[in-house]
């Protein structure tokens, strides 16, 4: 089955006038279920429009988007996807349970059931005791927890996260990159996540997407098969071998694409 297929899209903001801007061009991307695929390139390079417009945030000049077979603003209304950035964007007057069952309400679930599902979600997250709590009283990476939580709350079978990690420290992003797959790993959820780290995409990826700017272009799929990952994959020969892959494709060096690493 396919999470999400992405094909010959081209995205062109402010057409026709001087500031004109290809933002993508000659774009293919396929997501198998369950797959893990992480979008790396340099600043500007459309990473978070090809994210936004599988999201049906905004739609393609050219070329088609689907998301579980469905075009995307059918997966949009479904919602077929949970959706996380760089900013938790939490609601600071409603709880952390509350927060978790925004999207539940929205979809008109029953309250009970909310209030379990948000429960069970936290539990994931290892936020059971913080329910009661409101975002001030969290710190950064448990607030990214909570918008985690939140995204995953309506079970969708595609979660899209632009930077969700971002803005932490190098300690907290590390524990919840471990924990994101876990979640991801239980749920059997596909997951499109933007990135500028290359250990970050290495770490978590089933295919790392490298995309070159001006115009926005996929120019390297390279898959990372290391196996479950544990703190030890960090330090492994294979993960390193992988980092330098996607680096050099950051750089525009050819890489040799094998399966082994
Ligand atoms: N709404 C918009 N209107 C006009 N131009 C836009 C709009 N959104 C994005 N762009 C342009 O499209 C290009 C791609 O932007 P995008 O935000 O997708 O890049 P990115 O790879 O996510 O960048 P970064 O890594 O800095 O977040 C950029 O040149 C940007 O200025």
């Amino acid at each position: 089955m396919t999470a999400v297929s992405v094909q010959g899209v081209r995205k062109v903001f402010n057409a026709g006038r001087n500031d004109e801007v290809v933002a993508l061009s000659d774009v293919d991307l396929t997501v198998e279920s369950g797959q893990f695929v992480s979008l790396i390139g340099p600043s500007g390079c459309g990473k978070s429009t090809l994210l936004r417009l599988i999201a049906d945030l905004t739609a393609p000049t050219a070329g088609s988007v689907t998301v579980a077979g469905k075009p995307a603003r059918r997966a949009r209304l479904d919602q077929e996807y949970g959706i996380a950035f760089q900013q938790a964007g939490l609601f600071d007057w409603r709880t952390v349970r509350r927060n978790v069952e925004l999207p539940l309400e929205l979809r008109k679930i029953p309250r009970q059931r909310r209030r379990e599902r948000a429960d069970e979600m936290l539990a994931l997250v290892g936020l059971s005791d913080f329910a009661a709590h409101y975002p001030a009283q969290l710190s950064g990476g448990m607030q990214q927890r909570v918008a985690i939580a939140r995204a995953l709350a309506v079970h969708p079978k595609l979660l899209l996260m632009d930077e969700p990690f971002g803005a932490l420290d190098e300690m907290t992003r590390e524990r919840l990159q471990a924990e994101l797959l876990a979640v991801c790993a239980k749920t059997e959820t596909s997951t499109v996540f933007v990135t500028h780290s290359i250990p970050e995409a290495v770490f978590l990826s089933d295919l790392v997407v490298v995309m070159s700017a001006r115009p926005g272009r996929i120019t390297d799929v390279i898959p990372v098969d290391l196996g479950p990952r544990t703190e030890a994959t960090r330090q492994s020969a294979g993960f390193f071998t992988a980092v330098t892959k996607v680096r050099k494709a950051l750089r525009g060096t050819p890489t040799a694409v094998t399966a082994d690493t």
